[in-house]
């Protein structure tokens, strides 16, 4: 039935050690118009955890659980995994998929969203990898999966507990605060991407905090700060909460799907820290990482993918995403 014979984890990458990490942020930044200072200080965000970035970790464990997954549900094929920025490179694993006789995988990339930095630079890390490897193996993306039960329904679930953590006299009065990456305002498919950030905001806030009200914010900008990036950011706004007499957030950083350094660092250590200053109470709700629901939803795609379903389960109000990404939304611009 599978018309694939492998299933191709696609991620970002990330330091594993503190003379990796110069060499991983020349490669993130490589032809793109990032201030020397911004490198500087998140060189600083990664060697207050040893220059490790917990990615690849993460990346691994997510790779241990799908192929544990795809064995109990019959799925018989192998799980491959490489990187943009880092150790393994998507080039070495495309060429590895080859010698191993790989024709034909699907690949499922750690970034859920579209727009060029969430879909299109991965689809173009394919390419280059591909292109680079004679023969390599047709290589499929899975469609975006922003709005899928397997993504949305573990956040429902993080929301509410990071909701039952607060202290009980403070907890109807909080704000739910989603956050995500932002990205420069000129970037393509940036509508889009807000379109459906908005889309799950709305849904996890009605399904796991009815009657709360809720925000959807930015973080982890890096631009020089002549270019518009998408905002507000996450601590202007946490000002601006605790200056309307808000005593209480749950933020949930729906942009990401696990707590890599932007979670860890940017919302745990630098969101948490302003928060604790102004004497907000803040709690962050998990990401996916590897919840079985959200592990069961990569087999779900691959199995739909491969036998071509019609059903193709979403929540929200946008609709499942086509196969294909629409060039209009992730296409590379010139600005
Ligand atoms: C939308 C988006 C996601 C979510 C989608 C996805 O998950 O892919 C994401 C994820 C990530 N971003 C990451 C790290 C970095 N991103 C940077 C820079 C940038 N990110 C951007 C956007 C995004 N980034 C943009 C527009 C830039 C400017 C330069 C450029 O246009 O490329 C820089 C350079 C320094 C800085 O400026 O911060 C670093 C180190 C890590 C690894 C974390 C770890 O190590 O655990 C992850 C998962
Ligand atoms: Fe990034």
């Amino acid at each position: 039935m599978s018309t694939y014979d492998a299933l191709l984890l696609v991620s970002f990458g990330g330091p594993e050690g503190p003379e990796d990490v110069i060499p991983f942020l020349e490669n993130v930044t490589r032809g793109r118009n990032i201030p020397r200072s911004r490198l500087e200080a998140v060189g600083e965000h990664y060697h207050l955890f040893g220059g490790v970035s917990p990615i690849n970790q993460q990346c691994r464990d997510l790779k241990a659980a799908i192929e544990a997954d795809f064995a109990a549900h019959g799925v018989g094929v192998p799980v491959y995994w490489g990187n943009r920025n880092w150790e393994p490179y998507l080039t070495d694993t495309v060429r590895q998929m080859k010698a191993d006789g790989i024709r034909r995988a699907a690949a499922f990339v750690t970034s859920a969203y579209s727009g060029y930095s969430c879909c299109r630079q991965y689809l173009d890390d394919i390419d280059r990898a591909r292109a680079e490897v004679p023969d390599a193996p047709e290589i499929d993306k899975l469609r975006i999966y922003y709005n899928h039960p397997g993504f949305v329904e573990p956040f429902i679930e993080a929301t509410r507990a990071a909701l039952d953590e607060l202290p009980e006299d403070l907890r109807d009065g909080a704000h739910l605060v989603f956050s995500a990456h932002s990205v420069p305002l000129a970037q393509p498919g940036q509508e889009l991407y807000t379109a459906e950030l908005n889309d799950i905001s709305a849904l996890v806030a009605e399904r796991a905090a009815p009657g709360h009200p809720w925000e959807l914010v930015f973080q982890s900008r890096s631009g020089p700060p002549s270019q518009p990036w998408l905002e507000p950011d996450i601590g202007d706004h946490l000002e601006k909460l605790h200056a309307t007499g808000v005593r209480a957030v749950v933020n949930v950083p729906v942009g990401f799907v696990s707590d890599h350094m932007e979670v860890k660092y940017d919302l745990d250590v630098e969101a948490t820290g302003l928060a604790a200053r102004l004497g907000l109470a803040f709690r962050r709700a998990a990401t996916p990482g590897t919840h079985p629901r959200f592990v069961s939803m990569i087999r779900e795609l691959f199995q739909e993918r491969a036998a071509g379903a019609p059903d193709r389960p979403a929540l929200g109000a946008l609709g499942p995403r086509p196969d294909a990404c629409r060039a209009d939304h992730c296409r590379r611009g010139t600005a």
